[in-house]
């Protein structure tokens, strides 16, 4: 029997600050339900006046998913926890609906959470999910290289969401079958999801294949996860310290590297820095492949080239080694529209609403206009780097005419750090935190799990 004595509710959410609130992510599945009552739990007897929103997403996939969340809606009202239901209306793909939903979901999750003013939400992962999560993505590395890659560190106990809500996972650490017990000492009941067990998809296969197996298998999954974790915070850490002592910004948008970064003792650390300012000079979400981005390295370690890589083109030359998006395939010309990201790489806020606005790349006439030759960087990359910057157009008047130049006040065009912007596992805030600082990212929110470096 599960100890439902303060105790555990201590040990799992005294580490967290609730502070401002907390919206917990409750699908009405057994996980979820404990993490709820025991969080109420918890905050009566630490933090009354806390705020608490039971939130539950109706993905309308399935028959019966509205009664679910009025089920959640029902308990909640019993215990005095104010609840919200969610509903996905947007379209449903053909393929990859589990990511999609998944989408969907964090992004109406964080919705409410923006509406609430609370910047917490967390969700009922347990040691469970983490071991069906490792295992797949072993799997998935077995697959494509044979490389243990960063994912096997499996979900991170925190990650932040468009660099604005944190999404914590108080329940990492336990057995699901430990919270079924506690549900039922409580005598709570609880939704299965027949999406669960269907073997049409990877996760509920990997949930048999382990409910198969012996209690060793997801012990090891789980030891695999722990120990890829502290890899990763280890190599993110010398990774930033990297950054911090090699990569300075010495025009908008141009990235320039000391080549003494190349000789530094720790290649893995060099390569995991270079394939992150990779993508986010790029604008890509993802990091470049490592296969290709160890040739790359390989290739400047053996002198200067011009390549591409990640939508950025890496040039060393006698005056440095530089980064800057790639002229191809950039955004074309599209309204304005405030609070959006463009080019995955610039959040862009509008200060003049007025008028139709069209928001272009600022292209290479107006770049050698703008330009400032500091007599040290190259010029033509300098101007290269600003043809790729955003810039403001009135719509209908004179189109050719950028108006909103970078800088201008009439919006700003914020850069981001583009593979952590949408999901940044705390496992990764070092590199993250020392390409903000690079770039001029916006500043990261505090982690409720105490300071950016817990985790
Ligand atoms: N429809 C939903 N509404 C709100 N939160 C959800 C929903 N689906 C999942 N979550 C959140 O994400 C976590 C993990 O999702 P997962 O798909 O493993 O959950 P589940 O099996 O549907 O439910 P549970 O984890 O409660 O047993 C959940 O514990 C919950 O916090």
């Amino acid at each position: 029997m599960l100890d439902t004595e303060p105790d555990l509710s201590t040990r799992l959410f005294s580490p967290i600050d609730f502070t401002r609130g907390a919206i917990a992510a409750v699908s009405g599945g057994s996980d979820s339900t404990a993490l709820l009552l025991l969080l109420k739990r918890h905050l009566a007897r630490t933090a009354s006046s806390a705020k608490l929103l039971a939130v539950t997403i109706d993905h309308g996939l399935r028959q019966g998913s509205a009664a679910e969340a009025q089920a959640v809606a029902r308990l909640c009202a019993e215990r005095g926890i104010a609840h919200r239901t969610l509903v996905w209306s947007g379209r449903k793909p053909s393929t990859g609906l589990p990511a999609a939903a998944r989408e969907a979901r964090y992004h109406l999750l964080a919705e409410a959470a923006r509406a609430e003013g609370i910047p917490l939400i967390v969700t009922g992962h347990t040691a469970d999910d983490q071991a069906e999560t490792v295992l797949m993505r072993h799997a998935r590395d077995r697959e494509l290289a044979g490389i243990a890659g960063r994912g096997l560190a499996g979900m991170a106990p925190a990650t932040l969401y468009d660099w604005r809500e944190w999404i914590v996972r108080p329940l990492l650490g336990m057995r699901r079958s430990a919270l079924r017990d506690f549900l039922r000492h409580e005598h709570v009941g609880w939704a299965d999801d027949p999406t669960n067990t269907d073997e049409a998809f990877e996760r509920p296969r990997v949930r048999a294949a382990l409910a198969g197996e012996s209690a060793g298998l997801m012990e090891n999954a789980l030891l695999l996860a722990g120990q890829a974790a502290v890899e990763r915070r280890q190599v993110g850490a010398s990774a930033a310290g990297l950054i911090r002592r090699f990569a300075r910004q010495p025009s908008t948008g141009l990235i320039r590297l000391d080549p003494a970064m190349l000789a530094a003792d720790d290649d893995r650390a060099t390569h995991y820095a270079l394939r992150i300012l990779l993508a986010t000079a790029g604008g890509v979400a993802f990091l470049p492949d490592q296969a290709r981005s160890a040739a790359l390295l390989g290739r400047l370690k053996a002198g200067f080239l011009c390549a591409t890589l990640s939508r950025t083109v890496v040039d060393f030359r006698r005056t440095g080694l530089f980064l800057h998006r790639e002229a191809r395939s950039l955004p074309p010309a599209a309204t304005a529209v405030d609070d959006t990201l463009w080019d995955g790489r610039r959040h862009i806020t509008l200060n003049d609403r007025c008028g139709a606005l069209l928001i272009a790349p600022l292209g290479a006439a107006a770049a050698r206009r703008l330009a400032i030759d500091d007599g040290e960087t190259p010029a033509g990359l300098m101007r290269a780097a600003l043809a790729a910057e955003p810039a403001l157009r009135q719509a209908l008047e004179n189109p050719a005419l950028p108006q909103g130049e970078p800088g201008s006040p009439a919006f700003a065009a914020r850069p981001v750090v583009s593979p952590f912007a949408r999901f940044l596992p705390s496992f990764d805030l070092a590199p993250a935190l020392a390409v903000a600082e690079l770039i001029g990212a916006s500043p990261l929110p505090a982690s409720p799990l105490g300071g950016h470096s817990a985790d």
